[in-house]
């Protein structure tokens, strides 16, 4: 008997569709699971909009205080789907009552608080996530597989990028329901929370840990109208980031944010260099993995594009047939289909608290360096 899985949902914005469509499809292409979400309620503080919202998409029922949803006997996992700064206090709170916990990226705005939400989920003993969804595209999941399985020999270069361009112009205001991404105070930072993030997930996954990183870091526009109060106020994100890195592994990292790459708007690409080997992938063509492999005979050598189309590849026998493509959007159905299956296994779905940290601890790094103008150990 499959089992119910009540999920409640904090926020309704982007990612709340997502992970909603996510919850909708994940049995149909995952039929042998064990457990089925069930769309239980949904929070946010418009009750208009949040109503609008649960009839559009199915829930059952809605709630504008998600301090009334977490503690609801008939939720089993809390998903977090709301501006960065209330993830701690939601997920502390969730936690307490018992509840699983799905969270969106960035874990917190600090790695204080980060180790805090780590804590509270370990000693409450409940399943949780982060939804650091891109390693669960299959040209990414691929990659992890063709390094560990030592194709690339020793590596010596992790670079990574993600530009985006929509903040260029200085009548985009910070705060309110829509740029709440330029407000320090409700995103922690700007790209590097927001974007680099996912690049160090996506490198610690495939690469290890990190152990120092050196930072550059700007605000170009150092004043916007804030959306709620009307005032000018300065502008505490950082709205572009480049930083170098040291792998424990010996390989060396570049990574490079920005929200004023004019032309660019999610160019998320990596390419790691080894010693027999070289990968590189890219958003805008998720299902290509790009591969050179020096062992080949130097007259056919070069550059080949592996489709990650076929069936052994990962999670791809879940879909259509051989050579069809999928999207951004089923990177959020693997993850929702790993963290059911993690709870058969009884086993963590990854990256769970504790793991997210580590992106966490690198990115307040990333900012101090930025700052100090220094090299920042990991601790
Ligand atoms: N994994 C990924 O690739 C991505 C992750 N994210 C992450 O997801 C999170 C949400 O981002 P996104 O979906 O884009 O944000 P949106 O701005 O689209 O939605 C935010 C939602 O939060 C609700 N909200 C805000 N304050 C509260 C509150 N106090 N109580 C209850 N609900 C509240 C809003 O509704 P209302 O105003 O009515 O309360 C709104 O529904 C962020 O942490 C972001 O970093 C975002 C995009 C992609
Ligand atoms: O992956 C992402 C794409 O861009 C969004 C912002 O525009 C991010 O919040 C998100 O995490």
């Amino acid at each position: 008997m499959i089992k119910p899985l009540a999920i409640g949902m904090v926020g309704y914005g982007f990612m709340a569709r997502a992970h909603t469509n996510a919850y909708k499809r994940v049995n149909d292409f995952f039929p042998d699971l064990a457990y089925r979400p069930v769309l239980q309620a949904v929070c946010g503080r418009d009750a208009e909009k949040v109503k609008a919202f649960g009839d559009q998409w199915g829930y059952a029922s809605h709630e504008t205080d998600w301090r009334s949803l977490v503690c609801r006997p008939d939720i089993d996992a809390v998903d977090i789907c709301v501006p960065n700064n209330l993830h701690k206090e939601i997920a502390l709170a969730a936690a307490a009552a018992g509840k699983m916990i799905l969270c969106e990226k960035p874990l917190s705005i600090t790695t204080a608080e980060g180790k805090e939400m780590c804590e509270a989920v370990e000693s409450a003993g409940v399943a949780n996530t982060v939804w650091y969804n891109y390693r669960r595209i299959p040209a990414i999941t691929l990659a992890k597989q063709l390094i560990d399985s030592g194709r690339l020999g020793r590596i010596y270069h992790f670079r990574a990028n993600f530009l985006q361009d929509w903040t260029i112009s200085s009548d985009v205001p910070q705060g309110g329901t829509a740029t709440w991404r330029l407000d320090s105070t409700a995103a922690g930072s700007g790209v590097t929370g927001d974007l680099l993030s996912h690049c160090i997930d996506t490198a610690l996954w495939l690469n290890g840990k990190i152990k120092d990183v050196s930072a550059m870091t700007e605000t170009f526009v150092k004043e916007r109208v804030h959306a709620d109060t009307g005032q000018v106020q300065p502008v505490g994100i950082d709205d572009a980031c480049a930083f170098l890195c040291h792998f424990e592994n010996g390989s060396l990292g570049m990574f490079e944010s920005t929200r004023y790459a004019r032309g660019h708007k999610a160019l998320f690409t990596f390419e790691i260099n080894g010693e027999n080997a070289s990968i590189r992938w890219d958003l805008h063509d998720l299902n290509r993995l790009e591969y050179f492999e020096h062992g080949k005979d130097s007259i056919v050598r070069g550059w080949r594009t592996i489709h990650v189309t076929e069936g052994e590849m990962p999670y791809m026998n879940h879909w259509w047939v051989p050579g069809l493509s999928i999207g951004y959007e089923h990177s959020f159905v693997h993850q929702v289909a790993d963290f059911l299956g993690s709870l058969e296994q009884g086993e963590p779905c990854q990256p769970d608290f504790r793991s997210a940290l580590q992106t966490q601890a690198v990115c307040e790094a990333v900012l101090q360096s930025g700052k100090t103008r220094e090299w920042v150990s990991i601790k």
